[in-house]
């Protein structure tokens, strides 16, 4: 049974999914050199932020099938070091949406009334109304940073509260951003203009620090800013002097650059002017089980040998499209690895080229798939959805995709061109009933063919005796035929043959047969 390590705290209707395939341990709160050690032992590992997923932890769990993301953000795993090994990342994109855009619009509530100083005011026997007199957020600006699923969130209730609303997303078009009722803007102009500015972007390269000094001196000096995104994304030692100075008017902080927070952060010292939680954005009943149903449900069909609905670093492969794909999918495999070892092994180039209606269908795993055939005869079982891409990139394969929607010989068909150390052949494959594959070309030669496990190919004269003679020489080595088709494109021209085998080539046999008058060429293929 595989086993699966959970190290953060999960729902428990999650831990009851995996179960069902799976030995579960639940060992939350491990020191990453604990973690180090007994990561070779799990199939997959499930997470919340909690849980650092280094380098380092990757390599030592040679066993990862999956890692899976219970909440959004994945910026807590090393998903390039993933990838390379082949472990797919999954999230749960939509699970704690609601909870996190509440939680926001929570925390800029809280921060215009200061709940949470009087709250505890009058818990320490006070009765002090002065103190505590705040602002409306009705008809104020709010600028919303990353118009993503949060964000959108977001706009809809600040829009019912009456806010204006701005928005900054170099990834969103006008029309989405005026559907949600903002007015899309630069961000210096969202900083500029806004009362409030709530940020709903992934940590990036872009967007770290993207909150300093600088930006935060161009804010109202009655503004107040709330992030609830990503510890980061704001620079906390330029915030916690912008507040000391009077600059802003006010921050609510939920994720922080160093989770937990450092015990003597200035931000800890700013009293009412600043609200601190501890990244509770998706801590709500009902986020954490969603989370954990979706997330739980994705490393179960793993185990099982399923797709994943929500990799993070696989082409978005959705159930329904799947289910439709599948046969091609094992098609475009088959083709890579056959045209692979008909050019050698080696490939530099590769020309994949969708045919019929396969043309109008979503290419991108189809071509992964192809690229897991081409490497496997390289890379073995170490190829797979999740590293294929990126292996033959580093490889230096050059890949170009084409489509052709008139070719209807078949419904769909999928036509590979490679080049390696043997020169450049073709191959051409559809699907018989839309589900049993045939090789229906090679090298321009039309054949029909079910790929096996063992196969022979031979480049030859069309002569009469030449079948005869490659039928009594693989007779006289014990190796038994399952079936032989000819191909031929002109009468006593050059021909094709392709005999399906029940057994290996033995060694020597090959060359016997390169020396069969009218032979030009012979391939062996292990599928
Ligand atoms: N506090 C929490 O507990 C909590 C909970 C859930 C999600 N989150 C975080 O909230 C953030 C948003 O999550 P989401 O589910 O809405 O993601 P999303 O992918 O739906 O939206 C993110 C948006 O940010 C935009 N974006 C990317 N780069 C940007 C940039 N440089 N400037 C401005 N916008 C940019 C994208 O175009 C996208 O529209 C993520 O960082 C996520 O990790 C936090
Ligand atoms: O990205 C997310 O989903 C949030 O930051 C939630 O993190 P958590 O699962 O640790 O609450």
């Amino acid at each position: 049974m595989p086993k699966v390590l959970v190290s953060d705290p999960i729902d428990q209707v999650g831990l009851d999914i995996i179960s069902q395939v799976a030995q579960v341990d639940v060992k939350t709160g491990l020191p990453a050199e604990e973690l180090v050690k007994i990561i070779p032992e799990y199939d997959a590992l499930m997470i919340r932020s909690g849980t650092r997923v280094t380098k380092e932890i990757i390599e030592a769990g040679t066993q990862l099938k999956i890692i899976g993301r219970a909440g959004v953000g994945v910026d807590n795993v090393d998903v390039p070091a993933a990838t390379r090994q082949g472990i797919v990342v999954v999230n749960s994109p939509q699970g704690n949406t609601i909870a996190a855009a509440e939680h926001a619009i929570a925390m800029m509530l809280a921060l215009s009334r200061h709940i949470p100083e009087a709250n505890v005011s009058v818990k320490s026997g006070q009765w002090n109304r002065k103190q505590f007199i705040g602002v409306e957020v009705y008809k104020k600006t709010l600028g919303i940073v990353g118009l993503g699923k949060i964000g959108s969130h977001v706009a809809s209730a600040a829009k019912a509260m009456g806010m204006k609303l701005l928005a900054y997303d170099p990834f969103i078009s006008q029309d989405r951003a005026e559907q949600l009722g903002c007015r899309l803007v630069d961000l210096d102009l969202l900083i500029r203009e806004s009362d409030y500015i709530s940020l709903h972007m992934p940590k990036t390269e872009e967007t770290y620090h993207l909150i300093n000094a600088q930006a935060l001196a161009q804010m109202k000096p009655t503004a107040r800013i709330i992030n609830c995104a990503r510890g980061g994304i704001v620079d906390e030692v330029a915030l916690a002097e912008a507040l000391k100075n009077d600059q802003i008017a006010g921050a609510a902080v939920d994720v922080y650059e160093n989770e937990p927070l450092e015990e003597n952060s200035p931000l800890r010292e700013l009293g009412q002017k600043v609200i601190l939680t501890p990244h509770l954005g998706a801590s709500t009943e009902e986020a954490q089980v969603n989370v954990a149903i979706d997330v739980a449900e994705q490393i179960r069909d793993v185990l099982l040998g399923l797709p994943a609905r929500s990799a993070v670093n696989i082409p978005g492969l959705y159930p329904d499209a799947l289910e439709q794909l599948k046969p091609y999918l094992q098609l475009a495999e088959t083709l890579g690895n056959l045209v692979s070892q008909l050019v050698g092994g080696r490939v530099d180039f590769l020309d994949i080229r969708l045919q019929g209606d396969l043309a109008n269908r979503d290419s991108k795993p189809v071509v992964v798939a192809a690229l897991k055939g081409l490497l496997s005869q390289a890379l073995r079982e170490r190829v797979n959805y999740v590293n294929a891409t990126i292996e033959a990139k580093e490889r230096g394969i050059r890949v170009i995709e084409t489509r052709d929607a008139s070719v209807c010989d078949y419904t769909g068909s999928l036509h590979l061109e490679a080049k390696g150390s043997l020169g450049t052949h073709s191959v051409t494959g559809a699907l018989l009933g839309d589900r049993e594959i045939r090789v229906t070309n090679i090298d321009d030669f039309p054949i029909n063919v079910p790929p096996t496990r063992y196969m022979l190919f031979t480049l030859h004269r069309d002569m009469p005796g030449i079948i005869g003679k490659i039928g009594s020489l693989l007779g006289s080595f014990n190796v038994n035929i399952a079936s032989m088709q000819v191909g031929r494109k002109i009468v006593r021209g050059e021909a094709v043959m392709v005999l399906s085998l029940d057994d290996p080539l033995p060694d020597g046999l090959l060359s016997e047969i390169m020396k069969v008058a009218g032979i030009r060429d012979a391939y062996t293929v292990t599928l």
